[in-house]
């Protein structure tokens, strides 16, 4: 008997100091927050909607606080002004490395510390000059660009019209279109909208998207990896899917190497310049495994975030008929029916503009942009955050914070519009985030939008498919947030 007592003290005793090694702590003069528990944080507490969760926590402990994903510490910033300051300093240009869907022990899908999005340091500075640069080449008062993105949404219309008023999924033909536009991009070449294969590809990123909380979770509980359970069989099939979009990337460097590119355009495209730049030799960071990872982070952040926020204009239209019926009479009056809507036409539709600025307000479909670290020592808001800290801004709370923004919750495109009827941007509008980080897409999505957007605008009506129901509380959240799944019924407006 003795011995089974020894036996279970000794067991508790274990348990006892492995659960206080595992209790995160917060550093000295370090943000307040949620109180963690040993191994979890405070992810136990987050629930299925992590952007309403943080509003609680800022009522609780303010704009500046910190919670604990597992053992990290994520310090999140919900007053705009901070944001601000903060992401203009070098010092908060980190960011996380390790990353279980691109990386494996022993085998890289995709090679980490490479890329654009998750490379910091003086790589990252350089390979972001050139892509800022070379985006601005490629984009900027070209024609191609806009023509290749208006064939683009004529396609789609087509597919959308060619349903018949049957009620109809639009995610992947959409996802697929607008992808194309990326891809005409970075390697000159488009696909068909309703090519198998390309349609495989786009929803493996959406996948990969999704996949971020997974990631989290299994670096959380590394124990999870050594046996067989749905999280590691997930993790696999996500590893897969990267595996799949890298090897469609090297397909299409390969091609272009051997001079097989189908030049649907005259422009040069990202990959051409990319590897004119490494000619000139000089900087040995412009190589093959560079290449691969910008090229990774380029098609899916051109994918998935402008793909997603049409499909976040579709629920809110639905939410909102008097909207849509006063975007139709602005283009109806201003522009007419039967013409494509091109750039030139944004001048004279304010309303329409900012229908599409307050859908990306309500949306904020990257809730927290994506998670910055402290690159060394900083003092925020009189907080001291030890170099490695994880930093957010908190961009779904700024858009509805009611220092900036009056009656956040409605959605109310006229707060983009001034007395005369004129755009307006707000200060604390940031979809695009702001400072060293800010996305370098900003203005080539801002044009996707506005002619994806105003184009289906003007050629359908929305309805809901009979027995269906979807608003703007029906999100899956992961990186993103994203509407749920839904049918709709495109009803055109006049004849094709
Ligand atoms: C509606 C469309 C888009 C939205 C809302 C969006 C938003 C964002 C946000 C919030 C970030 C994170 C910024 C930060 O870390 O502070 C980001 C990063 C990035 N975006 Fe976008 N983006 C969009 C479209 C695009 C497009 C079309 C491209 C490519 C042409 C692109 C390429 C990138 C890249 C490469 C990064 C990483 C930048 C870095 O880490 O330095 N994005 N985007």
């Amino acid at each position: 008997m003795d011995l089974v007592w020894y036996i279970l003290f000794a067991l508790f005793f274990f348990i006892f100091v492995i659960l206080i090694k595992n209790q995160p702590l917060r550093p000295r003069n370090f943000p307040p927050g949620p109180t963690p528990v040993p191994f979890f944080g405070n992810i136990l507490s987050i629930g299925k909607r992590l952007p309403d969760k943080l509003l609680e926590w800022k009522e609780q402990f303010g704009d500046t606080y910190s919670i604990f994903d597992g053992q990290n510490a994520l310090v999140i910033l919900n007053n705009w002004n901070t944001v601000r300051t903060v992401f203009a300093d070098d010092a908060a240009t980190g960011r996380e490395q390790d990353c279980l869907i691109r990386t494996t022990p022993g085998h890289d899908v995709l090679p980490r510390t490479a890329g654009l999005a998750f490379s910091d340091g003086d790589l990252w500075k350089t390979h972001r000059r050139f892509a800022l640069s070379t985006l601005r080449d490629l984009g900027m008062g070209k024609s191609w660009l806009e023509e290749t993105i208006i064939a683009e949404v004529s396609a789609v219309c087509q597919i959308l019209r060619d349903t018949h008023v049957e009620p109809f999924n639009p995610k992947v033909q959409l996802s697929n279109s607008i992808s194309n536009v990326i891809c005409a991009l970075i390697f000159g070449k488009r696909f068909e909208l309703t090519d198998p294969k390309f349609s495989q590809l786009t929803s493996s990123m959406a996948e990969h998207v999704e996949g971020a909380p997974i990631d989290k979770l299994l670096q959380a509980f590394p124990c999870l990896l050594w046996f067989p359970n749905p999280l590691r069989t997930r993790l696999q099939h996500l590893r897969q899917n990267a595996g799949r979009i890298a090897d469609f990337l090297k397909e299409q460097i390969r091609n272009h190497k051997h001079g097989d590119r189908i030049k649907s355009t005259t422009a040069p495209d990202y990959l051409y310049a990319y590897q004119r730049e490494a000619e000139k030799g000089g900087n040995d960071s412009f190589n093959d495994k560079q290449l691969l990872v910008s090229l990774f982070d380029l098609l899916l952040a051109g994918t998935e975030t402008t793909a997603t926020t049409v499909l976040w204009a579709l629920v809110f239209m639905l939410e909102n008929p008097d909207v849509l019926r006063a975007v139709h009479e602005e283009i109806d009056t201003k522009v007419g029916r039967d013409q494509m809507l091109t750039n030139a036409h944004r001048g004279v539709l304010p309303y329409t503009e900012a229908t599409i600025l307050e859908v990306q307000r309500c949306a904020s479909m990257l809730p927290l942009a994506v998670p910055h670290k402290a690159r060394v020592d900083m003092t925020v808001e009189g907080f001291t955050i030890p170099k490695g800290t994880f930093i957010a801004a908190n961009l779904f709370a700024i858009h509805r914070d009611p220092r900036w923004w009056n009656n956040p919750e409605k959605f109310d495109p006229v707060r983009f519009l001034d007395a005369d009827g004129k755009l307006i941007r707000p200060e604390a509008f940031a979809p695009f985030s702001t400072g060293k980080r800010a996305c370098p897409g900003e203005s080539m999505a801002k044009r996707e939008l506005f002619l994806f957007l105003a184009n289906l605008f003007r050629c359908f009506n929305f309805k809901l498919a009979p027995g269906a129901n979807i608003t703007h509380k029906d999100y899956t959240c992961s990186v993103t947030l994203c509407p749920k799944p839904f049918e709709l019924i495109f009803v055109p407006r006049f004849g094709a």
